[in-house]
């Protein structure tokens, strides 16, 4: 019989079961959580990420012990900003060109909310603030990168583990965390809850 804890995944971001992976954890389900992600009013970036993080966590825990799975639960949520100002997840082009031109030449945060609930219903949260900045951005360079599509769906309209790696002249922070997941913050808190971080690492050449 299988007695080790199970991990649900409480995401439907590809990019964070990519991220788990790399880090040699393999999700044992998928439960995304699907919440309003509006800011309150006046809320600030950093709160908005450990707020959604939290929600999504704790939404996804109660669904899961309603379907009877024992597990711990992991989300995350994150959030670009450039000062107090939250920027979209943009579904269409214009607000995406707005979040670019904002971003151009400019220093911005990205801030990850991670948030891991144990099989007994403990939430822990843990917040990662990475600060990047990129190069001045061409029309060219606008309006290539709006029609290549990457930013639909992407916290700040980019995605930084795609063509916009090459606006970044400067991150300080975590890498993972901006792609939406930072990794050594998220390993720990897992580990934490007796999770076996390590047990897919054998045999893995990469
Ligand atoms: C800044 C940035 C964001 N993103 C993505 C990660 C997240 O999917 C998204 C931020 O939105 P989130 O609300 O954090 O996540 P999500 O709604 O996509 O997924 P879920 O809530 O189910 O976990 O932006 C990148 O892929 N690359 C980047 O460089």
């Amino acid at each position: 019989m299988d007695d080790r804890v199970k991990l649900v995944l409480a995401s439907g971001s590809p990019r964070r079961l990519a991220l788990l992976n790399q880090a040699g954890i393999e999700p044992d389900l998928l439960m995304p959580a699907e919440i309003d992600e509006t800011p309150e009013r006046g809320e600030l970036p950093r709160k908005l990420a450990l707020r959604l993080a939290r929600q999504k966590g704790e939404l996804v825990a109660r669904r899961a012990r309603e379907a009877g799975i024992e597990g711990i639960v992991l989300a995350a949520d994150t959030v670009v900003a450039v000062g107090r100002r939250v920027l979209p997840k943009p579904e269409i082009q214009d607000e995406a060109e707005h979040c670019l031109r904002l971003l151009s030449g400019r220093a911005h945060r990205v801030f990850t909310g991670v948030c891991v609930v144990s099989p007994r219903g403990r939430a822990r949260t843990r917040l990662v603030e990475t600060r990047l900045r990129f190069r001045r951005l061409s029309g060219e360079d606008l309006s290539a990168y709006l029609a290549a599509g990457e930013w639909r769906g992407k916290a700040g309209g980019y995605a930084i583990q795609g063509l916009a790696g090459s606006f970044v002249v400067k991150l300080i922070g975590s890498y993972s965390s901006v792609v939406g997941l930072p990794l050594a913050e998220t390993v720990a808190l897992l580990a934490g809850e007796g999770y076996a971080v390590r047990a897919g690492w054998s045999g893995r050449a990469a």
